[in-house]
């Protein structure tokens, strides 16, 4: 072929692009994925960076060898191969691991547990995992969409059952660990001793094992490597679950594609991201296996039917004028911590007694001012995880009817029996934060139940065009915030 119609372009930074044009793209792009992993995608072009870490090297050794590899890539190379990728390659390839990965030890015996402590899986969530089996099949990975409160962990769990394979979760948070580990002992036929968590207190790698993002970029300085992401990488594993997967942090893509993996499920209820970068968590992971409707998981009862309010606040004279001559980012600010917001508070909180209630911030200040004055514990992420469990336990089992809670309860965090949200303040116009705040609210222990979910807005300020961006992906799904004017609100009609 000549070297004007071969498809590879290769920079010196590791970077490769591949015309889609090529008529053997296909199989040229399996091969590439033994030393490179995809990015990003158009039209004409596919974009790969190149990865020689020793876990996926393993893979590429067993193939070719560094200079077999160097001359296929030569030869399908428009332009000769920078001689820093050459070098690169045949680093890799030297501190290459000599002894094979362990295959994962499939039939690992875990079933779903069919005692009164869990109900079968639901029809959408058979379907769920009916469909990703079959996709994994072909694509070797897929994600599942589902409404917040639908039920991913037990999908999860679902197709674990169905591999009985090692498998590894990655989860967004430490709580959510511990709602894996908990889900996993209590629904499932697994036993204690297979079922481990890597976390900053307790590092056990057992076959099915629960880490956080977090855990598999740290290191101590930026020349280390990543000993939690090693450590991981020494297991075969049949399985990575990536639970709130639009939460992937940018630097995780590169890693994770390292961990060595039969299948990759990608669990999540927004796929958005503010950076834009959802396309390459398809790339990593796999495409969209199966999703369903928010308001049809309302209509046949598996998540509360949500009443959202927006509730326009005025701020009192003297903010106003600070409003007025700050600059944008002090007004956002300002006008999300409007002290006027105290009283709608307490109005709400008169109006739900007897109803379990969360009340959401991103300011500490104001968040610690609420829980002052109106005498509630405070949960965010300067509290011990132990502690923070410990005031979620109490919540769920009602002996303390409000909390109020940080972006540490954004997401992820199971409190089945909360049936009320107040957003104080959120991160600038995050439709993904907005979504998975009216998440907390929308589960339920029993079919049917209504939730309130109100979101505190400072009239006339850039909190009201923040409050409409915040809506846009809740919007898509069906949902309608009604305008209230609080103070003709709180004078008669407001129920
Ligand atoms: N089939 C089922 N039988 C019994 N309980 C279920 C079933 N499916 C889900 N649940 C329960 O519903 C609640 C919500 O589940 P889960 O936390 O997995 O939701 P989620 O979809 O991950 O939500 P989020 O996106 O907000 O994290 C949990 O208490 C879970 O135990």
């Amino acid at each position: 072929m000549n070297q004007e119609q071969r498809p590879f372009i290769i920079h010196s930074d590791g970077t490769i692009f591949v015309e889609r044009r090529h008529p053997d793209i296909v199989h040229l792009c399996r091969e590439l994925r033994a030393l490179a992993y995809q990015v990003k995608e158009t039209e004409q072009l596919l974009m790969f960076r190149l990865s020689i870490d020793p876990a996926r090297v393993r893979h590429a050794v067993e193939e070719r060898t560094a200079e077999a590899w160097i001359h296929w890539l030569r030869q399908h190379s428009k332009l000769p191969v920078p001689s820093q990728i050459a070098q690169r390659i045949k680093e890799g390839f030297a501190s290459a691991p000599s002894q094979p990965l362990p295959e994962p030890k499939e039939f690992l015996d875990i079933n779903l547990e069919s005692s009164s402590r869990f109900a079968e899986l639901r029809d959408y969530q058979r379907q769920a995992v009916e469909s990703y089996l079959g996709l994994a099949r072909q694509a070797g990975g897929g994600i599942i969409l589902l409404p917040c409160g639908a039920g991913k962990t037990v999908v999860g769990l679902g197709v674990m059952a169905k591999l009985q394979t090692e498998t590894l979760i990655l989860a967004p948070n430490a709580t959510s660990v511990k709602q894996w580990e908990r889900e996993l002992l209590n629904k499932t036929t697994l036993r204690a001793t297979e079922v481990g968590t890597y976390t900053a207190d307790r590092k056990q790698i057992r076959p099915v094992t629960v880490t956080t993002y977090q855990m598999l970029t740290h290191r101590d300085t930026q020349e280390d490597t990543y000993p939690h992401l090693q450590a991981l990488c020494q297991r075969n594993w049949g399985l990575v679950i990536y639970d709130e997967v639009h939460m992937l942090p940018a630097p995780v893509f590169r890693l994770t594609a390292e961990l060595h993996a039969a299948r990759r499920l990608g669990l999540t209820a927004t796929l958005i991201r503010e950076d834009g970068k959802q396309n390459e968590v398809f790339s990593l992971i796999g495409p969209l296996a199966y999703q369903c409707s928010w308001k049809d998981l309302e209509r046949q009862g598996w998540i509360r039917e949500a009443v959202c309010r927006e509730m326009r606040i005025p701020m009192p004279s003297d903010a106003e004028r600070a409003y007025r001559i700050a600059d944008k980012k002090q007004q956002v600010r300002i006008a999300a911590e409007n002290p006027a917001k105290l009283e709608a508070i307490a109005h709400l909180l008169a109006l739900h007694e007897g109803e379990q209630i969360l009340i959401i911030g991103h300011y500490l200040r104001q968040l610690e001012e609420i829980a002052r004055r109106f005498g509630f514990p405070l949960i965010t992420g300067r509290m011990p995880q132990a502690l923070r469990e410990e005031w979620y336990e109490k919540f769920r089992s009602r002996e303390i009817p409000v909390l109020v809670v940080s972006k540490v309860a954004n997401l992820a965090v199971d409190l089945p029996s909360a049936s009320v949200g107040i957003q104080v303040s959120g991160t600038y116009g995050s439709r993904q934060e907005e979504a998975q705040r009216l998440g907390r609210v929308l589960r339920s222990s029993s079919p049917g139940g209504k939730a309130y979910f109100y979101q505190l807005v400072t009239e006339n300020t850039v909190e009201e065009e923040y409050a409409w961006r915040r809506q846009c992906f809740l919007a898509e799904q069906g949902y309608r915030y009604e305008l209230v004017e609080l103070e003709g609100w709180m004078n008669g009609t407001g129920a």
